[in-house]
């Protein structure tokens, strides 16, 4: 008869908000828009701990994982999650059966290829982006979403344009853009990346011919800009078209500074 430690009472009898399983690596799939992407996600997923209990029963969170993937992986992938927001709230749904609790979340990180066109050749180049989506279940059992994600871009800076007949210092810069909304607002995790990488003085891309990459640095130096000229343009951006409070912050990593500058705000 196996003893469950768990369920007797701690010694310090103090609540914990959020108790389980992170850096957990598993493979998901999703049905987005009819078409299936398979992913390699890090998992986070926790629920509140009461006062009078010593643990929660671990276990159950990972079967509340790795039953939801099955259900995509056995049943064939049609019937899969048509997002990773829906596939954190199957989990939670799961968990439910599973383990008492009154708050739940479920954070997704992984990160998405898009097939882009490069801006003179018209060739297709596959773009990563980071996303992490959180699903989380308030204690009035509604649920909230969180979406992230990360972009990388370049900025030109104005500053030394205007005072140097045109020559300036050019940097990679990385865009972060939070929407926290309630969870059946409609949010595209492409929509956001492009809101963050059309921000920039140019997108960055990994197949670049001679032709595209003339066309890059044209578009760069048409467009010089602060760091806080992109996080400005993706806050704007971002209130125009999401519903939700948003959090921005771009940081650039100088060339010619062994550290980086930010501009971050929020709503
Ligand atoms: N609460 C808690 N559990 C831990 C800790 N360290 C390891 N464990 C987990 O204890 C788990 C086993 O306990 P349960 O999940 O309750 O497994 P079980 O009792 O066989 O399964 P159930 O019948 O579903 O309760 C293992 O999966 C370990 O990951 C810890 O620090 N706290
Ligand atoms: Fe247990």
């Amino acid at each position: 008869m196996l003893v469950e430690t768990q369920e007797e009472a701690p010694k310090i009898r103090e609540p914990l908000r959020r108790v389980g399983i992170t850096n957990l690596r598993i493979i998901a799939k999703i049905n987005w828009k009819g078409k299936v992407y398979t992913f390699i996600p890090v998992f986070e997923i926790t629920i509140d701990l009461p006062a009078e209990k010593k643990g929660i029963h671990m276990s159950r969170l990972v079967e509340s994982i790795t039953e939801a993937m099955s259900e995509a992986v056995e049943e064939e992938v049609m019937e899969a999650h048509s997002s990773l927001e829906e596939l954190g709230r199957a989990v939670i749904r799961r968990l439910e059966s599973k383990h008492p609790h009154r708050r739940a979340e479920v954070w997704i990180k992984t990160h998405l290829i898009i097939p882009r066109e490069t801006p003179a050749s018209g060739k297709t180049s596959y773009e990563p982006y980071d996303v992490e989506v959180g699903v989380i279940k308030n204690e009035d059992g509604t649920f909230e979403k969180v979406l992230r994600v990360r972009v990388i871009g370049n900025t030109v800076c104005p500053h030394a344009m205007a005072n140097n007949n045109g020559k300036t210092h050019i940097q990679r810069a990385i865009g972060e853009l939070e929407v926290r909304a309630g969870y059946d607002e409609k949010i595209e995790l492409e929509e956001m990346i492009d809101v963050v990488e059309s921000s920039f003085s140019s997108p960055t891309y990994t197949l670049l011919k001679t032709v595209d990459e003339n066309a890059v640095v044209q578009r760069m130096f048409e467009n010089p800009k602060f760091v806080e000229d992109v996080a400005r343009e993706i806050f704007a951006k971002a209130k125009e078209r999401f519903n939700g409070k948003i959090h921005v912050r771009v940081i650039s990593n100088e060339s010619i500074h062994k550290h980086d500058v930010i501009a971050e705000t929020w709503s």
